[in-house]
């Protein structure tokens, strides 16, 4: 058995309380053999990694975004979310190739590792091409295609429909099994009605979880009310769409009803603060949310509109857009923010990973506190929350494996990563124009 020893610094526990502890992992099976002060002496560790005067958490969990989106990465800023994605997004991702979205989905997860997130739930086009990059880059994910139907001849769409099950069924399991999948329709207005019925059938029978984008905005919710008589999330339940499996993004614009009906199903939901602050989508309701019941996770979203997949500055986000919205300095107080962040998204999106307890995931984020903004640290959960940057993560750990050790990052070549993006998202601009 490889083992792997986390020493000498202080752990974040599932009760969010936090005590000095070395964490030692079987890094064979991925998996926390124990956690305990002291006890990197007891075992003959094959690997250390230093945790002296850092935090150690959970890897965080992004769960909602579209990796190679950071391709589009200030492309298109300034705009609500319908003509940002009909005028500028969709135009240039109808000239995406297969190289684009490997750059690009290299390029998100080197900035996650770098950042402190470990897993992530993706929704975009070319999954081979995401498989591959998370297999090679060892970070965790749950992945898939996503359909939009709409303005599209019957054949092309079910063509789209038929592509994202087949991904689902296809790479289920790969990588380790570090790679889960999901039929990802777009939306509730982008995807029609018999398509969703009859795809939303087929993935049950296969046990295919389903994400897609939710509630978002008054402007894709109108049409649905005034169409059916019906909120949009009753609509999806009719159709089947909402069970403890599924997981939909946003969650912005929820009544009290949809909120009951997310915590009777069990169905997650991901917040993403910096997205639907950036579109002026709106104010998700997170803490009536977390009062009902509802599993909440936290999302980048892409990042074209964040502009970052940096998940602490989404949490703190998280947090302080609660508050706002709730007008209640006590609403999603600082460990709500963490929790969702790490237990509430690998919940949602149905990934190992969240907690450090023995038997547990392996995944870690090591953040190192000696730096000028997180002096003095009377309350490092406060800190996770309000003051921790993507860029104090010192070390980051997934399934037992070193993923950054002293912010090197030993799976991908950073600065092939960076450059290959460069040159892809210039010509996509070029071949989008
Ligand atoms: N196969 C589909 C692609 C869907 S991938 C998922 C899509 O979600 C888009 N997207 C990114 N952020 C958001 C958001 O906040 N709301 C809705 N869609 C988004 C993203 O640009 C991408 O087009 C097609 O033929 O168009
Ligand atoms: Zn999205």
């Amino acid at each position: 058995m490889n083992t792997l020893c986390l020493a000498g610094g202080r752990v974040l526990r599932p009760d969010c309380t936090v005590a000095a502890a070395d964490v030692v992992v079987d890094s064979d099976a991925g998996r926390v053999r124990a956690v305990g002060e002291g006890i990197a002496a007891d075992y003959d560790a094959d690997e250390t990694l230093d945790a002296e005067g850092c935090l150690v958490t959970p890897g965080l969990v992004n769960a909602h975004t579209h990796a190679a989106m950071t391709l589009l990465r200030g492309y298109a800023d300034d705009k609500p979310l319908d003509s940002w994605l009909r005028e500028d997004i969709w135009p240039a991702e109808a000239a995406l190739e297969p190289e684009d979205v490997r750059a690009g989905t290299e390029l998100g997860i080197l900035e996650m590792i770098r950042s402190g997130t470990t897993a992530f739930a993706d929704m975009y086009f070319e999954v081979p091409e995401v498989v591959a990059a998370v297999e090679r880059s060892g970070v965790r994910a749950r992945l898939g295609h996503g359909v939009v139907t709409v303005a599209k001849d019957d054949e092309d769409a079910a063509a789209d429909v038929e592509e994202s099950l087949a991904v689902a069924r296809e790479f289920d399991g790969a990588a380790d099994d570090r790679v889960r999948t999901a039929f990802m329709p777009h939306s509730l207005t982008t995807v029609g009605e018999a398509f969703l019925r009859e795809a939303t059938a087929e993935a049950r029978e296969d046990g295919i979880p389903l994400h897609f984008h939710a509630n978002e905005t008054t402007d894709e919710v109108d049409p649905i009310v005034e169409e059916r008589d019906q909120r949009p999330l009753a609509y999806a339940d009719e159709l089947g769409m909402l069970t403890d499996e599924d997981f939909v993004a946003h969650g912005v614009h929820v009544t009290d009803d949809e909120i009951a009906l997310l915590a009777e199903r069990g169905t997650g939901v991901i917040h993403c603060p910096a997205s639907n602050m950036k579109l002026a989508s709106g104010i998700a309701p997170v803490q009536r949310m977390l009062d009902a019941g509802v599993t909440v996770g936290v999302g980048t979203d892409g990042a074209a509109s964040n502009n970052d997949l940096d998940l602490f500055d989404e949490l703190r986000d998280a947090a302080m857009l609660g508050k706002l919205g709730a007008e209640d300095a006590a609403a999603v107080p600082a460990e709500a923010a963490v929790t969702a962040a790490t237990a509430g998204s690998a919940d949602a999106v149905g990934l190992p990973g969240g907690r450090i307890e023995e038997g547990a995931a392996a995944d870690f984020a090591v953040v190192d506190l000696d730096a000028p903004h997180l002096a003095p640290a009377h309350d490092e959960v406060s800190h996770l929350a309000y003051a921790v940057r993507g860029s104090d993560v010192r070390h980051t750990v997934c399934d037992g494996q070193v993923l950054m050790r002293d912010r090197e990052v030993l799976t991908l070549d950073e600065e092939r990563v960076v450059e290959t993006a460069r040159e892809r998202a210039a010509s996509l601009a070029e071949r989008a124009e």
